[in-house]
């Protein structure tokens, strides 16, 4: 598994502490930037790993801005990117397992990098459960094959 990892200017102290966290798990990773916290815009960083993320099925992305929101709306733009917006080790696990999410947004100036770590571990170690959620997630497959 390979995880693709981006953020705005919002976002660059927690991509840090989470790229520590993967460096100490010996998860492979890539950082697509920004390494700055001069003023940026999330959409060309949220498509890059999204784009990224789609073309290879063993990979994962994770994407920080302030909130997750907004790399989460322009991720979701790419076809075949799953990207759930998740600041909760409940909603981690529920989104890999229900929804098999291929990109976790958080925000920094919602969560601490303790919670955010944890999100991560949850995220990355959840799989998804198959079965009904097949289902749900071949239906939003099979519309953006049609879209
Ligand atoms: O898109 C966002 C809001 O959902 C991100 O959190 C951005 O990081 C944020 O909008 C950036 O705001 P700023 O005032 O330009 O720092």
């Amino acid at each position: 598994m390979k995880v693709y990892i981006g953020c705005d200017h919002g976002g660059v102290y927690l991509k840090a502490a989470v790229k520590e966290h993967l460096t100490e798990e010996h998860i492979e990773f890539e950082d697509l930037g920004v390494h700055e916290t001069v003023s940026t815009d999330y959409g060309p960083i949220a498509k890059r790993v999204a784009e990224l993320v789609v073309g290879d099925v063993e990979a994962l992305g994770i994407l920080i801005c302030g909130t997750g929101i907004g790399m989460s709306i322009m991720a979701n733009k790419v076809n075949g990117a799953r990207a759930a917006v998740v600041h909760d080790t409940f909603s981690a696990a529920a989104t890999r397992g229900h929804n098999d999410s291929n990109i976790l947004c958080m925000g920094e100036r919602v969560i601490g990098p303790g919670l955010a770590i944890d999100v991560v571990k949850t995220w990355l170690s959840t799989t998804f459960e198959g079965g009904r959620h097949q289902r749900r997630v071949d239906y939003i497959n099979n519309y953006e094959i049609k879209a």
